[in-house]
């Protein structure tokens, strides 16, 4: 089946009210692909301000991550119902810079079935280190994330979740991954999918490659068969985020 292009803007700790108004806008006034989904994910403070700013329909804004209990004594805590609150429907749940503070793979199911219990979608991320990597374990170190969350989520659940593969040698560095990479470890990623939960999970999850996307590599890893699109750092928050969100055409 057809599945529609996804592209995510994780902004990470960055921005200024000025900087971010300015990135939205530039998007606003963009030709993007209208076949394209777009997520920017500010830090917490400035979504209020995104959320009035977006105006492209085909742009969504996100969080950076959530909190998996209600309200209550959770000092620095956002919860899922304070996300809703202020208008948002996505977040993203499981970033390697949240696991490398503490979250565990279970920590990250709860807070992802938690969001969509609440009404939220989720971009759950996974990845392997490069020692994992080098030892030959990158898809049992993802797959052990999946199962976490296949634990916690089910049946519809499933349709609220988009996964993002970012190997964390790639985050940051420069260091994108390959073509054959990328699609060897998406491809398992789905072949897993299809074995521990269901063919149609497995056909119509999008599965976002991320870790060092620019518009110079987005469009070769966009044609691989099972990338479906990006959650992009850096580059989304320059004007070739544009390029990016159009590299499937
Ligand atoms: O962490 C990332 C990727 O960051 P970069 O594009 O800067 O490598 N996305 O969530």
């Amino acid at each position: 089946m057809a599945r529609k292009f996804f592209v995510g803007g994780n902004f990470k700790m960055n921005g200024t009210k000025e900087s971010i108004k300015a990135i939205i806008k530039n998007l606003n006034e963009a030709q993007l692909d209208p076949n394209v989904e777009v997520v920017i994910a500010p830090s917490h403070l400035y979504l209020p301000i995104a959320v009035d700013a977006v105006t492209a329909s085909t742009v969504s804004v996100s969080a950076q991550n959530v909190y998996a209990k209600p309200n209550g004594a959770h000092t620095g805590e956002v919860s899922v119902s304070q996300l809703k609150d202020l208008g948002l429907n996505w977040t993203i749940t499981g970033h390697s810079e949240r696991r490398a503070g503490g979250e565990s793979d279970e920590d990250v199911a709860n807070k992802t079935k938690a969001a969509i219990d609440g009404g939220l979608s989720v971009i759950w991320c996974c990845g392997e280190s490069l020692e994992e990597r080098e030892a030959g374990n990158t898809v049992s170190v993802v797959e052990k994330q999946l199962a976490a969350l296949a634990a916690k989520v089910s049946g519809d659940d499933w349709k609220k979740i988009v996964i993002a593969y970012e190997p964390i040698w790639a985050i940051g560095t420069g260091k994108v991954a390959t073509t054959e990479q990328a699609q060897e470890v998406h491809a398992a990623i789905r072949k897993w999918l299809k074995a521990n939960v269901s063919e149609a999970v497995a056909d119509e999850t999008r599965i976002l490659y991320g870790g060092s996307v620019t518009a110079k590599n987005s469009k070769d890893l966009a044609k691989q068969a099972d990338i479906d699109g990006f959650l992009v750092g850096g580059a989304s928050l320059k004007p070739e985020f544009v390029d990016i969100i159009n590299s499937n055409q």
